[in-house]
């Protein structure tokens, strides 16, 4: 990562910047057939950042339509692996080359701050995308121990035309989750970004196919979930969904998925993650930087957020007292100027609600925060709740307000850890190495971290237990699963004359 800017040349940039507007279908721009549009905003300033294509089914259709002809005629699902991994490679150079503006485009189009655009979502984006460029040319198929008489390969073959819904809370990184294993595997793509936060998805799209990716295989269809992520959800001609949102919309995806052509369906969603602090957690001050950055980075918007801190009564007083200091060191505001942490909520309806918990506190005590600032940002919030039961610590806020409930011992920890529909993350501070594979082992999340609060890496599994997600992982080599298929060819090699004879 190149070294930070001013917040002043940034701003030049942001002011520099051509932003896209229309969809990019078949290796081009285009504007809606219906000629609709909508605004995007810089949820910072509240100003109008452009315009942009609000696609329709009729759009959808059209994506669907040239995704499949080049998924057909193999232009990129036959490639030389070798091929494609250039074709990838050379995509993730002009990533590269372009990551400042990438960045900046990022921040003002989702209010997340300059500093982790510049030193996460970019860098991760092209990391993640290497990675699976990389794997390409490393994964083999297998010979089953089938019998003497007959080889059963087992082959991984793309799934095909496949739809990935995308939120507003990672733009890039979570487009980057989806399109670098399904790229890989040599899948056609039609994505539907956010409609909050679309600009960064088309700038990509623009970028890879300046990199020789062929047409129609990475197709972005803009506009709003109604209009264009039911119809991708329920297109008799797609052949997978891959969505990250909410848990209510997981579901719709489910039933448009039943109610059409059975298309596989992969989901990641919310999260109510726990953070537990035994009595006997190693250093409170560590701990407690652990449990400021679980729960206020990226505004709280992160669905591996640990959003549930679970304290031992022992140890409450002194480690809320180092959790207060280090939170008050997060500071609010500007997204562009590099020294903020805590940047703009994604949109006004979203700080809406995320405001709206500020005013169901009953029975709670905030012991820090708990004001909005200039309509678009909340303050690095601590509620401490009677119980587990309360409101805060039962639904998922996507803001930066953390409750804290108070237990008396491991079990009732592990206890009420585990009492949520939720199985997303989950973390744990002690040294008792016996406790935390214990709790490790009983808590029933896709992610458990030990002493730290960590959101993983791109060589392991993320996804969720209960409602927070099934049907496949992303990151890692798992990932490929959701975007590839197994078949078994049997060739049969025994002799023609055994044949007749057997
Ligand atoms: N697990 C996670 O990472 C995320 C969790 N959330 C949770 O969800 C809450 C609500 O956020 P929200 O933006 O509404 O999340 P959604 O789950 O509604 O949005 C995720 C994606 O699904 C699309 N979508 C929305 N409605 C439909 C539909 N009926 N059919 C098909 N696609 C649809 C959205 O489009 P569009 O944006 O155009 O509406 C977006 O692309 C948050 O407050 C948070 O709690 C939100 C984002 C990420
Ligand atoms: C550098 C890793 C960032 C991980 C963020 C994971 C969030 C996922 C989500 O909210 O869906």
């Amino acid at each position: 990562m190149s070294d930070l800017l001013t917040r002043e040349e940034y701003e030049a940039i942001a002011a520099s910047l051509v932003l896209p507007q229309n969809a990019f279908i078949d290796g081009r721009f285009r504007p809606a057939m219906s000629g609709d549009t909508f605004e995007t905003t810089n949820p910072a300033t509240g100003k109008v950042l452009t315009t942009i294509a609000a696609c329709g089914p009729e759009d959808v259709d059209l994506a669907v339509e040239k995704a499949r002809e080049a998924f057909e005629d193999g232009r990129w699902s036959r490639l030389h692996p070798g091929e494609r991994k250039e074709v990838l490679i050379r995509f993730c150079k002009l990533l590269e080359r372009n990551s400042r503006e990438l960045a900046v485009l990022e921040s003002i189009d989702s209010g997340k701050t300059i500093y982790d655009c510049e030193t996460v979502d970019v860098p991760e984006t092209i990391h993640c995308i290497k990675w699976h460029a990389e794997l390409i040319d490393k994964i083999y198929d297998q010979v089953a121990p089938a019998s003497d008489n007959h080889i059963a390969m087992i082959v991984r073959e793309p799934v095909g035309v496949v739809g990935l819904v995308l939120p507003w809370n990672f733009p890039l990184l979570m487009l980057a989750w989806k399109i670098g294993p399904s790229l890989a595997a040599g899948c056609s793509l039609v994505i539907k970004p956010a409609a909050e936060t679309t600009l960064t998805a088309l700038r990509v799209a623009e970028l890879a196919s300046q990199a020789g990716l062929p047409d129609g295989v990475l197709n972005i269809v803009t506009g709003s979930g109604s209009k264009v992520g039911e119809p991708l959800g329920r297109h008799p001609d797609v052949d997978m969904v891959s969505f990250t949102g909410s848990t209510a919309t997981g579901r719709r995806f489910l039933n448009y998925s039943s109610e059409t052509n059975l298309k596989e369906v992969v989901l990641e969603m919310g999260g109510k993650n726990p953070c537990i602090v035994m009595d006997d957690a190693e250093d409170l001050d560590v701990t407690a930087a652990h449990v400021v950055n679980g729960a206020f980075w990226n505004m709280g918007e992160n669905c591996s957020a640990a959003s549930r801190l679970i304290v031992h009564k022992d140890v409450k007083d002194a480690l809320l007292e180092r959790v207060m200091a280090h939170a008050r060191e997060w500071n609010v505001g500007d997204p562009l100027d590099p020294s903020i942490r805590v940047g703009a909520l994604v949109s006004k309806s979203h700080f809406d609600k995320v405001s709206s918990y500020l005013e169901k506190v009953d029975g709670g005590k905030v012991i820090l925060g708990g004001k909005t600032v200039e309509g678009a940002f909340v303050e690095p919030t601590i509620v401490d709740v009677p119980g587990n039961n309360h409101l805060l610590a039962k639904e998922e806020i996507f803001g930066p307000i953390l409750t804290v409930i108070t237990v008396s011992s491991f079990e009732e920890a592990i206890a009420v850890a585990n009492d949520t529909e939720y199985g997303l993350a989950a973390s744990i501070f002690t040294s008792n190495v016996k406790r935390a594979i214990r709790g490790a082992r009983a808590l029933r999340a896709g992610t458990v971290t030990v002493n730290s609060f960590g959101e993983g890496d791109i060589s392991t599994p993320f996804g969720g237990y209960k409602q927070s997600g099934f049907g496949g992982r992303d990151n890692s080599i798992h990932a490929h699963d959701q975007y590839t298929q197994l078949k078994t060819i049997w060739l049969d090699l025994s002799d023609p004359v055994d044949q007749t004879v057997g």
